[in-house]
């Protein structure tokens, strides 16, 4: 096991160059929030923006689309049932999230089975929340290559298998090396899987952030990372560590990490440790 601590990542944190542009830091696509669930939309997108993304888009329900452009109004915005748009988004996207919020009726599985189809190859893509249990319930096999599984405890016990009583790291690895992809497995101090690779433990992290969408907010986070860096498990274990650190800065101060308060200071945490490598 691999503990991950401040000074542990303090030479790898991205740094922008002079002579880039908002396409140099990806072209996002977040497919989130149902009529129930619009807030998760707007946490990962939002999150997605402030932790560096340079293009993101929101595909969520119609509902949402006058709260999203009067809290974000750096987000662009599709229905996510207009499956042409989305296919078209897909096809130009360089990272994408699918989950926070989605929901588990027919209608979301049809929008999951989608972008499962539709996304490329080469493009990461984050499986959080709902998405995570629909794909457990239907039993989806998910062939995607660059695949980032976000699950808390409850929602791996449904995609593994393994009850939360049972849940270890040896039978958390074997599960991953079945699966394929990574896993960033949230609990008190986040634990990252990838297949036959010795895991990574988060030394970030507060009960501060037991509330309700923290985990939204993270997907964000970990996109945004994942396309300002060479590689995907760096991206994904930078973007936890933000989190978790951005979480206990606020937690000095506030018994409760609100996630939209999170969200707001990622770029203040961002620049902290992108300085500590250019001392
Ligand atoms: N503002 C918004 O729009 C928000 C939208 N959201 C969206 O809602 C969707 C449903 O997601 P969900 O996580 O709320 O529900 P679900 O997957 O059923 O899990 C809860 C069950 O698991 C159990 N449990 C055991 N261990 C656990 C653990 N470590 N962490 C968490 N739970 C644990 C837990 O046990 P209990 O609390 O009963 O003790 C309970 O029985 C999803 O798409 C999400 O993105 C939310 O993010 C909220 C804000
Ligand atoms: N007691 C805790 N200590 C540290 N981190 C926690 C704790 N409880 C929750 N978290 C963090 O909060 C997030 C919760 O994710 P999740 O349950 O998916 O939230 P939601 O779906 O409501 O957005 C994860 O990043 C997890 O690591
Ligand atoms: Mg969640």
């Amino acid at each position: 096991m691999l503990k991950i601590n401040q000074d542990g990542l303090n030479n790898l944190w991205p740094v922008r160059s002079n002579d880039s542009h908002k396409g140099s830091y990806g072209r996002i696509l977040i497919v989130a929030g149902n009529d129930q669930y619009g807030g998760a939309g707007i946490l990962s997108s939002s999150a997605a923006v402030y932790a560096g993304g340079g293009l993101v888009t929101l595909a969520t329900d119609k509902t949402n689309f006058t709260a999203v452009r009067s809290t974000l109004a750096e987000v662009m915005l599709l229905d996510f049932l207009d499956f042409d748009a989305l296919k078209a988004a897909l096809k130009k996207s360089t990272g994408v999230v699918i989950g926070p919020g989605l929901g588990t009726n027919a209608t979301s599985l049809k929008i999951l089975k989608f972008v499962l189809d539709h996304v490329q190859p080469q493009t990461p893509l984050v499986i959080d929340g709902s998405a995570i249990d629909l794909i457990a319930t239907h039993q989806i096999q998910v062939d995607h290559p660059q695949t980032i599984f976000t699950p808390h405890q409850m929602e791996w016990q449904r995609l593994s298998g393994i009850k939360i009583v049972d849940q270890n790291p040896s039978l958390n690895q074997r599960a991953v090396d079945r699966l394929k992809a990574m896993v960033v497995l949230k609990h008190y101090e986040t634990e990252i899987y990838a297949p036959h690779t010795d895991f990574r433990q988060i030394m970030a992290g507060n009960p501060g952030m037991a509330t309700g969408g923290s985990g939204d907010a993270l997907t964000g986070v970990i996109i945004a990372l994942v396309n300002q860096v060479d590689s995907l498990a760096l991206g994904v274990t930078l973007g936890t560590f933000l989190h978790s650190y951005t979480a206990d800065q606020i937690y000095q101060k506030e018994a409760v990490v609100l996630p939209h308060r999170l969200i707001r200071r990622l770029p203040f945490t961002l620049k902290q440790l992108q300085k500590n490598k250019l001392l």
